[in-house]
């Protein structure tokens, strides 16, 4: 280490250069959202996205796992040039991460990347002298360029400039769409867990949200208590087991199919839903009791994403696609306003769920209107020394080989 003094910026005699990073939560769920250090990317944001997969996994895996990480650890990597960037739609691209690999799309990330940006100098985001304020709805709008599409993103600002924590943070998702309403889905035997009960199948629905969503209630899955009865060890084996009934069954394919651009994608993540539990009584001012201010309907959420990862968030994409379900379903009517729920606010008095509405219909799609509230946690430098035997990546505890 050629630096104790902790205040000056933090570098050790290593393999990369440090790592700068700005840590927020959203609904509990963290984003680590880097702005210098990561390897250089050029080209699309998907171009940028593939050589970060193919040449910087082990970044990847550094950020988000142990030490440094987490199992549950989601990260954002500020990308300032991207074609929609050049061509004037966006104000700033960006990649998300996550324990597995790199996601489409991520509503928490964006509602903190909406702070975050609005509260950046142009040595982070050089194009944010060019974002518009409008001081009658006190709020900024940028457009954020992610890899499902462009996500239009509306930021509560104060008159000094910075970003309003009193304030949700709202955003535009992509077109958002159902691809099976009350589906019945086989369970052949090597996927089948515990609690089906002999069952060979399930009834489920599937949503885009800017990532597929495949929600059964938790009923369906083989919990009658419904999610207030949580056992998160078995519902993580029966949500891995159905994911595998369903990416594993060619005749599913084209529940992951956009409805719009006709593009293949993948499931995402299995989301077990539950339509009795709200959201404990808020307190009076909080960020919790102004979310359950005029909104008609709630409900709660546990997401397994990626490799089995827990969503602390209710998810906004999933968020996105649920509102797409609702409104396909006829339950949801434009400008209804449903407030979601993820465990983690469920039982917070003064955390507040994501309020999904539909914002406007188009011929095979619905734009969902999102809102939530992120706040800073902190923020790091992350190095790695020369000597240490762990290198440029990190570990899981669920996935050692010994
Ligand atoms: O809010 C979201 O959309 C994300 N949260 C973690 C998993 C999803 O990508």
């Amino acid at each position: 280490m050629n630096n104790t003094n902790f205040a000056a910026p933090f570098q050790a005699n290593g393999p990369i250069k440090p790592i700068t990073c700005v840590e927020m939560h959203t609904a509990g769920e963290p984003t680590r959202i880097l702005w210098s250090g990561f390897p250089e990317l050029t080209g699309t944001l998907l171009e940028q996205r593939d050589q970060a997969k193919a040449n910087s996994d082990q970044f990847r895996r550094l950020l988000m796992l142990e030490p440094r990480g987490h199992y549950d650890m989601y990260g954002a990597i500020l990308r300032p040039e991207t074609e929609l960037v050049h061509a004037g739609d966006a104000d700033i691209g960006v990649l998300f991460m996550h324990n597995e690999g790199f996601s489409t799309m991520c509503g928490h990330a964006t509602i903190a990347l909406g702070r975050f940006l609005v509260d950046s100098d142009e040595s982070v985001f050089p194009r944010r002298g060019q974002l518009k304020y409008d001081p009658e709805s006190r709020n900024t709008r940028l457009n954020l360029h992610v890899p499902c599409g462009l996500v239009k993103v509306t930021v509560p600002t104060l008159s000094t400039g910075k970003s309003d924590p009193s304030r949700p943070v709202s955003f535009i998702s992509v077109p958002s769409f159902a691809t099976a309403v009350s589906l019945e889905v086989p369970v052949p035997g090597p996927y089948r867990w515990p609690e089906l009960q002999g069952r060979s199948s399930v009834t489920a629905d599937f949503s885009y949200g800017g990532a597929y969503y495949c929600l059964i209630s938790a009923e369906e899955l083989g919990f009658p208590g419904g999610l207030a009865k949580l056992d998160l060890q078995r519902m993580d084996v029966a949500t891995g087991l159905l994911k595998k009934a369903i990416t594993t069954n060619p005749e599913l394919k084209y529940l992951t199919q956009n409805a719009v651009t006709g593009e293949q994608g993948f499931l995402y993540s299995v989301m077990i839903t539950d339509k009795g539990l709200g959201h404990v009584a808020a307190s009076d001012g909080t960020a919790g009791f102004r979310a359950q201010q005029g909104v008609d309907t709630e409900e709660t959420g546990l997401c397994f994403f990626a490799n089995q990862q827990i969503d602390r968030s209710p998810t906004g994409g999933c968020v996105a696609a649920r509102v797409a379900l609702a409104h396909a379903k006829g339950q949801l009517s434009v400008g209804e306003k449903r407030l979601y729920n993820s465990l983690v606010t469920r039982s917070r008095k003064a955390l507040a769920g994501f309020v999904g509405s539909v914002f406007e219909i188009a011929q095979r799609s619905v734009d969902v209107k999102v809102e939530g509230y992120a706040y800073y946690t902190g923020y790091h430098t992350f190095v790695v020394e020369n000597e240490d035997g762990l290198g440029v990546d990190g570990f899981s505890m669920k996935d050692l080989v010994v």
